[in-house]
């Protein structure tokens, strides 16, 4: 993994909002090598203004973010370009962030017969596992995971949820917004809707 240090990711006391509405406020957590956190929420909640808050992708209304070890973001957009066939777009990364050879995890996450297709072509699931395989690729102690398993037919469910494991057992950290149930050992949950102004809370 990348950097020496222990990685560490925390919030403290952070509010987010989108237009005029605060989604939520006072929202402080602390991770370190090996946590698991599963965030919850309704749709609208504000689980991925968080994760974009922690990547540094937008800015909090209050509150800081403060993290230790490079942060890897997989969220709807697989960071691939469109018009490469995946096993190119995939050794892009590769010479980016000087890691070693994919083929690995293109063994894992079965995205060996895909290397040919372009990216734009992948299907919701195989767009999904090409975006984790880039992330994987990528080395980082930090993982911020949007609907990670949205798309996933059953066996590659349970496959990203073992390498989300893995990850984890070897001293990662990963926050993971997700409408599924995770089962990730040690995993603890976030539920962003703990953090909702008072007006927004569901009766
Ligand atoms: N650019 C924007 N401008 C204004 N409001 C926005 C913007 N982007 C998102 N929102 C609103 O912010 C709220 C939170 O959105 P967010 O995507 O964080 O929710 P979520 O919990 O991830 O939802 P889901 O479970 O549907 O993915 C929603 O009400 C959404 O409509």
């Amino acid at each position: 993994m990348q950097g020496s240090a222990a990685p560490s990711l925390s919030a403290r006391d952070l509010a987010c909002r989108r237009g005029d509405r605060v989604l939520f406020r006072g929202l402080s957590f602390e991770l370190g090598p090996g946590a698991a956190m599963h965030v919850t929420g309704a749709n609208g909640t504000g689980k991925t203004t968080l994760i974009r808050a922690l990547a540094g992708l937008k800015t909090p209304f209050i509150g800081q973010v403060l993290s230790s070890g490079a942060i890897g973001l997989l969220d709807e957009r697989t960071g691939l370009d469109p018009d490469q066939p995946l096993g190119r777009a995939l050794q892009f990364w590769q010479s980016v962030d000087g890691c070693g050879d994919p083929a690995e995890t293109v063994t894992l996450l079965v995205l060996g017969p895909l290397l040919d297709v372009p990216v734009r072509y992948l299907s919701t699931g195989q767009r999904k596992r090409a975006g984790l395989a880039a992330l994987l690729g990528r080395n980082v102690p930090i993982w911020l995971l949007d609907e990670p398993l949205s798309g996933l037919d059953a066996r590659a469910m349970e496959q990203v949820t073992a390498l989300i494991s893995e990850h984890v057992t070897g001293g990662g950290i990963a926050l993971i917004a997700s409408h599924q149930p995770l089962a990730i050992e040690g995993l603890t949950t976030l539920a962003i809707e703990d953090y909702a102004p008072a007006a927004e809370r569901l009766p």
